[in-house]
């Protein structure tokens, strides 16, 4: 529509005069029209049928004034992206805009309330994005009603008050970390993790601490709250015996055990509490004792170095709490930092074989693999000791707040981070050839980047010792279409989960959000969504994450990568490559043709 196409361009460049820095916009000229057919001529501009249907103005150090005057006469607008570049003041009045499906302006300097009705009338605004700026003041209510949200992220500003209480199930992707929030968080935002939220000194409720649970305990104090806890249940469990006997109820058969169980556990709160902590290391194996009773188990003796009373004492700051229990970073004396997991639900196997296997993860020597440092064992509940990882992990890098020290990773780091989950991943396939799932428990939480964005797979080769029933519930390999189908997980388990992986890190959209049942039953998943978008021409655009920073002359490549990763995601088992296969399918691709 060539009319409609010039008058698009004096738009546009009426839009352009109030901005300043415009050099990266050099081809915004009458010397072209922005759109021909699908066809963009203009940096920034995505065109459909000859029209501008968004405009992604990123890191371009732009400045001055966003015009919504003129960006209000593009009739067919529907997202603005103005992420990474200076502009400043009060949010501008986006009232105008009411067909947008999404804002972009995160990473800029903004500033000032969100007056209460600015985005009244926008009923089709499905992402909102407005992190790392100042703004301060409430979250607007209004944002509650909104009937589409889906994508909240607000991370990194200055909002007070409470979080709006959204309706359930409408919000799929959330961030409000870094704030001034306070109260309690909304029940219909509790299945988001805990870093959605953190940041905020006086949030609380789930994913968080609860509303009147104590911030941070040490190490030892979650040590002894466990013991305490299991004392308490046996020393019940020998009350009810003792009062059974004097009726002359003949004995249960674990009535012996679990009076030895009371006492020991007596034993070791009583050393625990008078326990020094220190630590001489056991010469026949890799194991250190602090007491007789309280013991972490370490399992390298080259990083056999940290003083375990330092662990206990160290005070514990929670990163969040998954399926199995809360995760903990601890700071020892000299500055080092350790993570404390907890375990419960896995008394798969007995005492001996729970050690053995450890033994065996931690024995695992491998730069994607994140060593297993230590652990502690009680028959209730396990901790397991490893090392922080600087990033924290790719869900957050991914999904979470967006700063200076956490961009966006572009495709390249994406590629070397698919990468890196494969090598490890091969490698504990080749390491454990005994489990069936040698991982199992794959998703972007449990893969963490370090300060060169190097992939470290955790929460590995557990499957063994977690309780099969809980497994199955929680599991990520138990979600796989093969156990849905069959009941069963297979070697090409772990490669589902790959694939899943490989869809999230290159459309930036997060897996979880997709398991929503279908009308007919059917689950649906990012597998399908990503399948149907490529079946049906989408164009990449719509299809990879619009963050995600990379060159024309990749496209191809990250192509290659997607249907790769829908290969591994194949339902028919058959059809999926083997973790041998797919791991050298990925190493050929490269980040440019
Ligand atoms: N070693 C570590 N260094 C830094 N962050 C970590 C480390 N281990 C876990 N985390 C982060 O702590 C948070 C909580 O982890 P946790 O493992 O408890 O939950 P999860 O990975 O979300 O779920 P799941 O229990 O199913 O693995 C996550 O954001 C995770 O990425």
């Amino acid at each position: 529509i060539p009319s409609l196409a010039e008058s698009e361009a004096e738009i546009l460049l009426k839009f352009k005069e109030s901005l300043e820095n415009t050099g990266a916009l050099s081809d915004w000229t009458n010397a072209k029209p922005p759109c021909n057919g699908d066809q963009e001529n203009w940096v920034g501009i995505f065109c459909e049928n000859g029209t501008v249907w968004g405009i992604q103005l990123q890191n371009m150090g732009l400045e001055g004034i966003i015009d919504i005057d003129a960006l209000s006469k593009l009739v067919y607008l529907r997202t603005i992206s103005f992420m990474g570049n200076n502009f400043d003041g009060p949010l501008p009045n986006l009232t105008r805009l009411s067909a947008l499906k999404s804002i972009y302006l995160s990473n800029n300097k903004f500033s000032g309330d969100i007056p209460a009705n600015v985005f009244s009338g926008m009923l089709s605004l499905k992402k909102l994005h407005l992190a790392n700026n100042k703004f301060t003041g409430q979250i607007p209510e209004a944002l509650a009603a909104w009937p589409r949200l889906k994508e909240l992220m607000l991370e990194n500003n200055d909002f007070v008050g409470e979080i709006p209480k959204f309706p359930q199930d409408r919000i799929k992707s959330i961030n409000v970390s870094h704030n001034e929030l306070v109260g309690e968080i909304p029940v219909s935002l509790s299945k988001f993790s805990a870093s959605a939220f953190e940041g905020n000194k006086y949030l609380c409720g789930a994913p968080l601490r609860s509303c009147d649970a104590p911030e941070q305990p040490s190490v030892g104090t979650i040590i002894i709250v466990a013991i305490v806890v299991t004392a308490a249940i046996a020393a019940l469990v020998v009350v009810v015996i003792i009062l059974r006997r004097r009726k002359q109820i003949p004995d249960q058969p674990s009535a012996a055990g679990a009076a030895g169980d009371a006492a020991d556990l007596n034993r070791i709160e009583q050393g625990q509490q008078s326990g020094s902590g220190s630590s001489s290391p056991e010469k026949s194996g890799h194991s250190k004792k602090s007491d007789p009773n309280v013991k972490i188990t370490f399992l390298n003796e080259e990083r056999d170095k940290f003083d375990m009373s330092d662990l206990l004492k160290a005070s514990a700051e929670i990163l969040g709490s998954g399926v199995f229990g809360s995760t903990y970073k601890a700071a020892l004396n000299d500055g080092e930092l350790m993570v404390v997991k907890r375990f419960r639900y896995m008394n798969n196997v007995n005492k001996e074989e729970f050690h053995e296997h450890m033994r065996r993860l931690g024995r695992l020597s491998h730069p994607n693999v994140l060593p297993v440092v230590g652990f502690y064992y009680r028959k209730e509940e396990k901790l397991l000791v490893t090392d922080y990882v600087e990033k924290v992990s790719l869900a957050v890098q991914l999904h979470g707040n967006r700063s200076k020290s956490r961009p966006c990773p572009d495709w390249p780091t994406r590629l070397r981070i698919v990468k890196g989950v494969a090598r490890g991943l091969l490698y504990l396939y080749n390491e454990l050839p005994s489990l069936t799932a040698p991982h199992g428990h794959l998703k972007s939480s449990n893969v963490l980047l370090d300060g060169s964005y190097t992939p470290l797979l955790t929460d590995y080769g557990l499957v063994p010792v977690v309780n099969p029933e809980y497994a199955q519930e929680h599991m990520i390999s138990y979600k796989s279409p093969e156990y849905k189908h069959s009941g069963r997980i297979t070697k090409k388990t772990d490669v589902w989960s790959l694939g899943v992986l490989i869809l999230e890190i290159l459309t930036g959209k997060f897996p979880s959000n997709f398991l929503q049942q279908g009308n007919g039953g059917d689950t649906a998943d990012i597998a399908s969504w990503v399948e149907s978008a490529v079946r049906g021409g989408d164009s990449s655009v719509e299809i990879f994450d619009a963050d995600m920073v990379r060159s024309e002359r990749s496209e191809g490549e990250m192509m290659k990568l997607l249907k790769l990763g829908l290969n591994c995601c194949e339902t028919d088992v058959e059809l999926r490559p083997d973790m041998k296969e797919a791991v050298e399918k990925i190493e050929d691709v490269q980040e440019e043709e």
